[in-house]
């Protein structure tokens, strides 16, 4: 079994520490979602794990080797593959050019392979191979920045913020797609704003309040917990 292991993270933003030392660990083949308020720290906490900002301290290991302090493509390389907020795409190329741009297999031959298992999760993809990813809706561009993530054939994913802003029918086809990421063995780190939503598709839940973990266990004890569930929502 493969993991991420998070230990005594301290990050700071702006100079002030806004995550305090928190402990956790991500498991392959499973999806465990980060829950918290707003300003809580989950962005900083995903962004300190894939490389987009720097640790204070405390350490990052994957598969007990140390990533943290590596470059956030060398994370990537490594297989930590982030989707960050927003559903950024490159808005000037095309939805194909998107996708390979993020590929790492060194083959052109496992590259094309690459693509084809992208296309295969989101056939709407396939069918706007060719369009200017600009031109695409909230939830095309949402599948073009997972299937970057996929496209890199990583061991863990690091989701930014699943649904925002989209709709339920194409929120449910992201859902999908996490899971069948799950299934084939990649760990998922999955922060999300609907609850209800985040603890459906997670097997394990952590919530943080002020940059500190206050829970850590499995979906169901969280739902059995309501005051810890209703306070990530209300304690910002
Ligand atoms: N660039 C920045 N410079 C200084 N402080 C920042 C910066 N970005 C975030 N912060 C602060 O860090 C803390 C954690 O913010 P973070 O964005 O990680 O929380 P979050 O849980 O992801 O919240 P949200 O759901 O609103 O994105 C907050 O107090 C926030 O004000």
């Amino acid at each position: 079994m493969s993991s991420i292991e998070v230990d005594k993270l301290t990050v700071e933003r702006g100079g002030k520490p806004v995550i305090h030392g928190i402990s956790f660990a991500v498991t392959s083949g499973e999806i465990t979602t980060l829950l918290g308020a707003n300003g809580a720290g989950k962005s900083s906490t995903v962004m300190a794990l894939s490389g987009a900002i720097p640790i204070a301290s405390g350490t990052v290991k994957l598969d007990g080797k140390p990533i943290n302090g590596h470059a956030p493509d060398r994370i990537r390389g490594e297989g930590v593959a982030l989707v960050p907020e927003g559903h950024r795409v490159l808005g000037q190329l095309s939805v194909e050019d998107n996708l390979m741009v993020a590929a790492l297999d060194p083959s052109a031959a496992g590259r094309r392979k690459s693509l084809q298992d992208v296309y295969e999760i989101f056939p709407e993809l396939s069918e706007r191979r060719s369009q200017l990813a600009s031109n695409l809706s909230g939830g095309q561009k949402q599948m073009v920045a997972m299937g970057q993530a996929f496209i890199a054939k990583p061991r863990f994913m690091i989701v930014d913020e699943l649904s925002l802003g989209l709709a339920p029918t194409v929120v449910k086809r992201l859902a999908e797609a996490l899971k069948i990421a799950a299934q084939s063995g990649i760990g998922v780190l999955l922060i999300e704003q609907f609850a209800n939503l985040a603890l459906d598709l997670a097997g394990h839940a952590l919530v943080l309040e002020r940059g500190k973990l206050v829970f850590a266990g499995t979906s169901a004890e969280l739902r059995a917990t309501p005051e810890i569930l209703h306070g990530a929502y209300l304690s910002s």
